[in-house]
């Protein structure tokens, strides 16, 4: 099965590729953002199946925001739900989702089975991803997050466009996160990025070959 692994940036690309040498996978920076993961998804998708020799599997990889205290600075995520928490409208009453609104969908599930293959692989931490256009910068968006959400581990920017590609094209998805930062008051100089691409790269060198013989049953 050929796999399509996206990230957003190329020093996640080359933390991730490694794992991958020899398989048949593809290994893309997509760059920063849902609408940018989901138009460089979508764009690989259509080309694999124009050549014929299209994916079976799309991966979203990269570092995060973690929620304490379930999802610690180094720690790994598999998502068993990718949502995208900003997709809607502000209220008087509070955020309303777009599904509220009757559009679109604002949740996406990466097969069951695939998800405990991923954290029974890696040790990673089963719970929500969410995809955010804004990083979160505050204790009170954190909370307002993780009250909207309660089973939520992560956030980061690209997984829920990464997963409407995926989607489009009928190819199930999953999404494997480092966390670099807790989610919350905004502390730039305090990311770990070395700690969390350092993560990944141990994370998906255990990863790769249960992906690589992964058939789907659900
Ligand atoms: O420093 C900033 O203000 C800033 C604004 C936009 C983007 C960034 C990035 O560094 C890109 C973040 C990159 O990594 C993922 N990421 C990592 N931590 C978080 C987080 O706490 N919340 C959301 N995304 C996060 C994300 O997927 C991006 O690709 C910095």
């Amino acid at each position: 099965m050929r796999i399509l692994v996206a990230t957003a940036v190329p020093v996640e690309r080359d933390a991730v590729a490694p794992a991958f040498e020899g398989m048949a996978a593809d290994v893309l920076a997509v760059g920063v953002g849902p609408a940018l993961a989901a138009a460089g998804t979508a764009t690989a998708l259509t080309r694999a199946a124009l050549e014929g020799a299209g994916y079976g599997l799309v991966v979203s990889a990269g570092i995060a925001g973690g929620f304490l205290p379930g999802a610690p600075v180094g720690s790994l995520v598999v998502a068993d739900e990718i949502t995208a928490a900003d997709l809607g409208a502000e209220t008087a009453e509070g955020f309303v989702p777009v599904t509220a609104l009757g559009f679109g969908t604002v949740t996406h599930r990466p097969p069951a089975a695939l998800v405990r293959d991923a954290v029974a692989a890696t040790g990673g931490r089963p719970g929500a991803v969410l995809t955010v256009s804004t990083v979160t910068g505050t204790a009170e968006r954190a909370a307002a997050l993780r009250a909207r959400h309660p089973t939520a581990l992560a956030e980061a920017m690209e997984g829920f466009g990464v997963a409407e590609a995926a989607g489009a094209h009928g190819v199930p998805v999953l999404e494997i996160r480092a966390v670099s930062n807790p989610v919350g008051p905004r502390d730039r100089a305090a990311w770990r990025i070395g700690d969390a691409l350092t993560a990944l790269t141990e994370g998906f060198g255990k990863l790769a070959p249960v992906l690589e013989s992964w058939k789907q049953h659900d």
